[in-house]
């Protein structure tokens, strides 16, 4: 679960290195954001009291009327389920499509006046027979009903995609590894090992990025262990691609230039999920520089959340156009700029966008004291990102895969002399994190879901 361990910082004024006293590895709840807040962030607050798990033999009481069905729980709580939701959600063969999981049932095809005419309660769950001329019936279980109350919220659960760990340069010590063989040793049916990937995403989902090791430097076997992870995503600079400094795209990661921390295709709609490099060659003597920084963009955030809780709404509100122009016949711009945080449903910080080298023009909509606002909190994040604290620099060598989550993790690099060779691929967000689930699912290696296949679906 989410343990409430922010660093203690002992300097409110950045000029020094933040002393946090954060350890590597501590489960921390990312920074959480609701657009309803002006002045403080809360962090960790859970909705409603810690939830209390059904004990078997609690049975809730239910009643239903012309318009709602309303659930009194064990726990004293009590939610009200909209009967229209309630038919709408129902798994039975005619309303659900067992092997596609798709509904079956068209919303015209719900009466308006929809209610139930009988409702039964067990420790299966609640059972409805609704007003319809078939006398449909429908039934739900408990933990579904608790999971998806609205009215109120209950406490949500938290699975474990919630929690992340935080790092900071102390990563350095033991960064998360797994190794070639390991993914590409196939299992006893002669399949890839799906475990091993399971095993490489999980990391990457906790820690924001992991190295494989021993991964033979060349771009073709390269390419084939990215396929075998997760499907190369196609842009405008290729699927697969090798890059070193001739300028053959009209992007300085295309030259010898350092790059500061930052996250990658901000100009896209939807940012890649995965980006992966591979270093194939730098002959160093005499090529010197080149080396790898990284920073973990949700630790940084959480930093920023506390310090400069009005900064970190800033970040969270106020959108912030992209673009790709320096490539002939590329002109990328998002129609929908983003804000550099973006948050889910629940207020969980779920992704960072953070380039300047691709940020656009700012201020469109903006007030004057937006413009200023934004700036401030951009700096002040800026200095968090550059601090001796957050920055991990790591030398890659032809050998190390390097895969982060390019929605949370930046990287960047120290500026290069000499012959640089760099391989590697971007992948969707959906895509790896399907993977991720569907292995999940396969192996249930992790928590498994709190509710059974068709009703653990599309939340
Ligand atoms: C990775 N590869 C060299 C192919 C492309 C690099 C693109 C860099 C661009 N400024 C961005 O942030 O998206
Ligand atoms: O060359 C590198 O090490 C990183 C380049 C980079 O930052 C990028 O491709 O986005």
């Amino acid at each position: 679960m989410l343990r409430q361990a922010l660093p203690q910082i002992t300097r409110r004024v950045l000029r020094q290195p933040i002393t946090a006293t954060i350890q590597p590895y501590r489960t921390i709840s990312t920074s959480r954001y609701s657009s309803t807040d002006t002045e403080t962030i809360s962090t960790n607050s859970r909705v409603g009291k810690p939830d209390i798990p059904l004990r078997a033999g609690n049975i809730p009481t239910v009643t239903s009327d012309e318009n709602k069905t309303s659930i009194a729980w064990p726990d004293g709580r009590a939610t009200t389920f909209d009967n229209y939701f309630l038919f709408d959600h129902c798994r039975c063969s005619k309303c659900f499509h067992g092997q596609t999981k798709q509904r079956l049932k068209t919303l015209s095809e719900i009466p308006d006046d929809i209610h139930p005419i009988a409702v039964e309660v067990d420790k299966t769950g609640v059972h409805l027979t609704w007003s319809t001329s078939d006398a449909h019936k429908s039934s739900f279980p408990l933990e579904f009903l608790r999971r998806s109350a609205y009215d109120p919220p209950l406490a949500s659960y938290r699975d474990d995609k919630e929690s992340r760990i935080l790092w900071n340069s102390k990563i350095s010590q033991s960064p998360p590894t797994i190794r070639y063989d390991e993914i590409m040793n196939t299992e006893k049916n002669g399949q890839t090992s799906g475990r091993a990937i399971l095993r490489l995403l999980n990391r990457v989902h906790d820690f924001g990025f992991c190295f494989v090791q021993d991964v033979p430097a060349t771009g073709e076997q390269t390419k084939e262990l990215i396929e075998k992870v997760a499907p190369i995503r196609n842009t405008h600079y290729g699927g697969f691609w090798q890059f070193t400094a001739d300028l053959s795209h009209g992007d300085l990661a295309y030259s010898n230039e350092g790059l500061p921390a930052h996250t990658d295709t901000t100009y896209f709609s939807d940012p890649a999920g995965l980006q992966i490099f591979h270093m194939l060659s730098h002959p160093s003597p005499p090529g010197t520089g080149g080396t790898t920084l990284l920073v973990d963009g949700f630790y940084t955030a959480s930093l920023l959340s506390t310090l400069y809780p009005t900064s970190y709404s800033l970040l969270s509100r106020l959108i912030v156009p992209a673009h790709a122009s320096g490539t002939e016949g590329t002109m990328l711009r998002p129609p929908l700029s983003q804000p550099a945080l973006r948050h889910d449903e629940k207020g969980q910080l779920i992704q960072l966008r953070w380039n300047n080298e691709d940020r656009g023009v700012l201020g469109q909509g903006w007030t004057p004291d937006e413009v200023k606002g934004w700036y401030q909190a951009a700096r002040r994040y800026d200095e968090l990102n550059r601090s001796e604290d957050a920055e991990y620099w790591v030398q890659l060598q032809p050998g190390t895969m390097l895969v982060i989550d390019n929605w949370r993790v930046m990287h960047g690099r120290s500026a290069f002399t000499g012959s640089r060779t760099m391989c590697g691929a971007y992948v969707g967000a959906d895509d790896w994190l399907s993977r991720r689930a569907a292995l999940t699912k396969q192996y249930e290696i992790r928590k498994k879901s709190i509710l059974d296949d068709d009703w653990s679906l599309g939340w």
